[in-house]
């Protein structure tokens, strides 16, 4: 399977929200990383042909967007940011009623539907209404209306806002599952969900994709440039007003600090196994927030 994304452009009055994209993805999880504003939801919602690109083209298995949307759409499940319900309906009708809207026939609709409140831990639930779900539950259910129509392509617009450590776990198993034969994008501020089920990760900024590479390889490039340091108070906020601080805290006298930067901060300072974390604020540096 191959998503080919060629030439995508998109701007809102002056502002430049997407510039010239140019990504082939296959089936995997593709994270989709960025400081907020960078450009992420608008991506993806072009991919869904909820906005047209004003240049260049999309298609799946050669199947073009623009000239056969309804062949395209098919092969489509969304989680959109703002996931919009029937306050009551009750989970297991809202659920019917998506069916409807994506052309399932009721018995195909129906299976599928046992098979997801069985997956998503839904089934308890599935007379409730809607408007008495909790956010983690209703993120569920939005995961639920995606998976409907066993996508090929699944566009998860950060999927893990409002679940529990527990549902996270859950959600990310499911995903796991699906991996295989889907091509999944995720978009997330929690860089610990990307880095443990993406096989490859985009780092969007200002619209564009600036990085896109496995995680191994990404943090590769940061080979001597996360460094960590145990100094006393005045040298360490000396060193906190001129580097990027990943992360400080207070030991015995002391204070301990880890450090992105690309010489050695300080004599002291020894190099360490960089993370995602690492990486992103190499990239994003301060002032603009995950
Ligand atoms: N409908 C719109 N009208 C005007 N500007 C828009 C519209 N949608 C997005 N933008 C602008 O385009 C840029 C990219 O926004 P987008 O929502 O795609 O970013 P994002 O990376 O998804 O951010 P977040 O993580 O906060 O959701 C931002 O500057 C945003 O203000």
């Amino acid at each position: 399977m191959e998503l080919v994304l060629e030439h995508l452009n998109k701007s809102f009055k002056n502002k430049k929200a997407v510039i010239d994209v140019n990504i082939t993805l296959h089936e995997g999880v593709h994270g989709l990383l960025g400081a907020n504003g960078s450009g992420k939801t608008t991506l993806m919602r072009i991919i869904c042909g909820l906005i047209p690109s004003e240049t260049g083209s999309i298609s799946f298995n050669e199947i073009d967007l623009k000239t056969q949307y309804d062949s395209y759409a098919a092969n489509l499940g969304y989680l959109p940011q703002q996931f919009g319900y029937y306050p009551n309906y009750s989970v297991q009708s809202f659920l019917e009623y998506m069916s409807i809207i994506k052309n399932m026939t009721a018995s195909y609709a129906n299976d599928r539907i046992q098979k997801l409140l069985q997956d998503l831990h839904l089934k308890e639930k599935r007379k409730t209404k809607m408007k008495h779900l909790s956010g983690g539950m209703l993120r569920r259910v939005g995961i639920a209306v995606a998976l409907l129509n066993e996508p090929k392509i699944l566009i998860l617009d950060e999927p893990t806002a409002g679940l529990d450590p527990k549902e996270r776990i859950v959600f990310r198993n499911l995903i796991a599952s699906l991996s295989e034969n889907t091509i999944i994008i995720l978009s997330t501020h929690i860089v610990s969900d990307i880095e443990t089920i993406a096989d490859d990760i985009m780092i969007m900024k200002e619209g564009n994709i600036i990085l896109h590479d496995t995680c191994e390889e990404l943090l590769s490039t940061m080979n001597e440039k996360v460094w960590e340091l145990c100094i006393d108070k005045k040298e360490a906020l000396k060193l906190m007003s001129q580097h990027i601080i990943v992360k400080s805290h207070h030991k015995d006298s002391k204070i301990e600090l880890r450090i992105v930067c690309d010489k050695q901060p300080h004599p002291l300072a020894t190099p360490v196994i960089p993370d995602l974390d690492d990486l992103y604020l190499y990239h994003f540096k301060e002032g603009e927030t995950l």
